[in-house]
C-alpha cells in the first residue's frame, strides 16, 4: 500500500488529485489543508494543519510517513503576493523548503507543482523545461524560489509546472477564468478579457494525471503538465462561449495596457508538453474535453 499525503488538499488541483488517488485501493491517502475538510465524505483521511507551524509539520511525517508527498498548497492569488511579500515568501518559499527538508528526512518522494509565471513572457515560442525562469510579479519569484528549495534539498522529486487550471470548482474552492467567462455570459454580462496574454491551459484532471505520472516515475526533476493548445485568453472565451452556445458579443477583448491589471503578468507564458509526453506517455485532454465536465450544474 502506498501512501500518499496531499498538502493543499482542500484546494482546486489538490482536491481532484486526492479524489482520484483516493479512489485507487493500492494508495493510502491523507490530506492535510489550513481550513476543514470541505468534502469530508471520501475515502481519505484528513488533518488540519499550516505548513508555517513546523513542529505540527514534523509531527504529520512522523505520524503518516508516506511514501509520496504532493504540495498543492500555495498563496496562489497574484495580486495577494505582491501586497503580502512576507506571507508569500513564508508559505510558497520558507514553508517549501522545510517540506523538502521532511521529505528528505523521511525518504518521501516529493511532488510539488509549480506555475507558468516563473517566465517573462517575453519569448515567441512555448517555454521548455530548460529555459531560465525571470519572473515578472513577486507571486512568480515565490514559486520558482520554492522550485530551486526543492531542487536543492531533495533527491527525489519532481516539479510540475502547470497553466491556468479550469475544470468544476467545489464551492469552497476559487474559479477560473473560463469559469467566470461562461457565468458572466451566462448572466447576459460582459466580460472583458486579454487578447495579448497567451497560455496553455490546463484542465484539472489532466494535472490529477500528470503528478500520477510522476508519482509513478523514479525521474527527478521539472516537468511541464499543462494543455497542448497555445491561446489567448481572448481566444478561449470565444471557445467558451461557442462550446456552451452563449452570446460572443459580450466578450470585450482589450489589450494588456488597457486592462490595467494591478500586477504585472507574462504576455506569452504557454509551457510545452514534449518532455512529459516523451517521459510520461502523458496525453492531455483537448479543450474542449475539458470544458464537458463544466456542462453539470
Ligand atoms: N490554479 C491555477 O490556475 C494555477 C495554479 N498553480 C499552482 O498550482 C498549485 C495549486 O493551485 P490551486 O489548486 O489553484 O491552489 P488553491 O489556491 O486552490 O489551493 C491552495 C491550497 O493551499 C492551502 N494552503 C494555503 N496556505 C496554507 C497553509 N499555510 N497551510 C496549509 N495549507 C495552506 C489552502 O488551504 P485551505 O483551502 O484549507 O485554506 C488551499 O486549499 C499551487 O502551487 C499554484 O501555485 C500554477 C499555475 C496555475
Ligand atoms: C479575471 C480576468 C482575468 N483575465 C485574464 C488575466 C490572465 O491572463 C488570465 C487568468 O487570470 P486569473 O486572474 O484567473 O489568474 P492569473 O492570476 O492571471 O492566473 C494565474 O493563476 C496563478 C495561480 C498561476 O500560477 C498562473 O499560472 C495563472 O494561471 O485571464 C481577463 O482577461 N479578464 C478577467 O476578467
Amino acid at each position: 500500500m502506498k501512501k500518499i499525503l496531499i498538502i493543499g488538499a482542500n484546494g482546486f488541483t489538490g482536491r481532484r488529485i486526492l479524489d482520484n488517488l483516493s479512489a485507487d485501493d493500492a494508495c493510502e491517502v491523507v490530506g492535510c489543508s489550513f481550513h476543514p475538510d470541505i468534502r469530508p465524505e471520501g475515502n481519505h483521511t484528513f488533518v488540519r494543519l499550516d505548513i508555517n507551524d513546523y513542529p505540527a509539520v514534523e509531527v504529520l511525517f512522523d505520524h503518516v510517513c508516506p511514501d509520496v508527498v504532493v504540495n498543492c498548497s500555495a498563496l496562489s492569488v497574484p495580486d495577494y503576493c505582491e501586497q503580502h511579500r512576507e506571507e508569500a515568501y513564508a508559505t510558497n518559499v520558507a514553508a517549501v523548503e522545510n517540506l523538502a527538508h521532511c521529505c528528505e528526512h523521511q525518504g518521501s518522494r516529493f511532488i510539488h507543482l509549480s506555475t507558468d509565471f516563473v517566465f517573462d513572457g517575453k519569448s515567441d515560442r512555448l517555454y521548455t523545461e530548460e529555459d531560465l525562469p525571470a519572473p515578472l510579479n513577486y507571486y512568480g519569484v515565490t514559486k520558482y524560489q520554492g522550485e530551486q528549495a526543492v531542487a536543492n534539498i531533495c533527491r527525489s522529486y519532481a516539479i510540475a509546472r502547470v497553466v491556468v487550471v479550469y475544470g468544476k470548482a467545489l464551492p469552497g474552492q476559487h474559479g477560473n477564468i473560463l469559469q467566470l467567462v461562461k457565468n458572466r455570459l451566462e448572466a447576459g454580462q460582459e466580460i472583458r478579457v486579454v487578447s495579448d496574454q497567451y497560455r496553455t491551459p490546463t484542465w484539472v484532471a489532466d494535472v490529477a494525471d500528470g503528478v500520477e505520472r510522476l508519482m509513478n516515475t523514479g525521474n527527478t526533476g521539472i516537468y511541464h503538465i499543462c494543455g497542448a493548445e497555445h491561446l489567448s485568453i481572448a481566444e478561449i472565451a470565444y471557445r467558451v462561449a461557442d462550446y456552451f452556445g452563449l452570446d460572443r458579443s459580450l466578450i470585450r477583448p482589450v489589450t494588456t495596457e488597457e486592462m490595467k491589471e494591478a500586477t504585472p503578468r507574462p504576455r506569452n507564458s504557454g509551457l510545452s508538453i514534449g518532455k512529459a509526453k516523451r517521459e510520461l506517455g502523458y496525453r492531455p485532454h483537448t479543450l474542449e474535453e475539458g470544458l464537458k465536465e463544466m456542462r453539470l450544474k
